[in-house]
């Protein structure tokens, strides 16, 4: 029987995560934190034996150059890797660029709440995670599921939205419980599916 093995990452701590800015679909590179983060989370990987056959990215250089570090922490660098902006992170829309606490400052610390957690809230010109869900479930099940079902060991290196809206599903998630999930940068989630597609067993990797 094969492995149905899917792991999810955020990438590692980006420049504009440092400073405390919306970033959504900008392009800052990682920190030297955020870089050790990443090879963290390969050698944690490394550490429970997990490799893989296929992964799967963003658009954005935080989470390729994740993706990238973690390879090169299991010594697979040789693996067919797909980059697509359907995993890109929620677009922040006019937040993006923008400082969180001189937002919480100016709209209210519950609006700015509203905006960043919230299930179906956009932030001004920007998507919800309804929206982000609407682009991130189609690939996840057009083209990562089949992937793990073929039982094809996948690794997939994203953002903090783009995970927690493909965390509906593998959690069984709603409106009213999503808002409480928050991801940690570079922490791999380990799960193994069942045949019918739903979440058999769940680790974190948080050492
Ligand atoms: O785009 C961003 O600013 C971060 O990657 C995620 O931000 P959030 O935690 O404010 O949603």
């Amino acid at each position: 029987m094969s492995e149905r093995l899917l792991v999810l990452v955020r990438h590692g701590q980006s420049d504009w995560n440092l400073k405390n800015l919306f970033t959504g679909w900008k392009d800052p590179d990682l920190t030297a934190l955020g870089v050790e983060e990443a090879k963290a989370a390969g050698h944690r990987l490394k550490a429970r034996a997990l490799s893989f056959d296929r992964c799967f990215t963003s658009d954005l250089t935080r989470a390729q150059r994740t993706l990238d570090l973690i390879l090169a922490a299991l010594g697979q660098t040789a693996l067919p890797i797909a980059r697509d902006q359907a995993l890109n992170e929620r677009d922040y829309g006019e937040l993006s660029g923008l400082n969180k606490d001189d937002a919480r400052a100016r709209w209210g610390e519950e609006q700015v709440h509203v905006w960043r957690r919230s299930y179906d809230v956009p932030p001004p010109g920007g998507e919800s995670l309804k929206d982000t869900a609407a682009r991130v479930l189609p690939y996840y099940i057009r083209t990562i599921l089949p992937a793990v079902m073929r039982g094809e060991r996948t690794l997939v290196a994203a953002h903090g939205n783009s995970l927690r809206a493909l965390l509906m599903v593998l959690d069984g998630l709603d409106a009213d419980t999503i808002p409480g999930v928050e991801l940690a940068t570079g922490v791999p989630l380990v799960y193994r599916l069942k045949a019918d597609t739903t979440v058999d067993a769940k680790e974190i990797l948080t050492a």
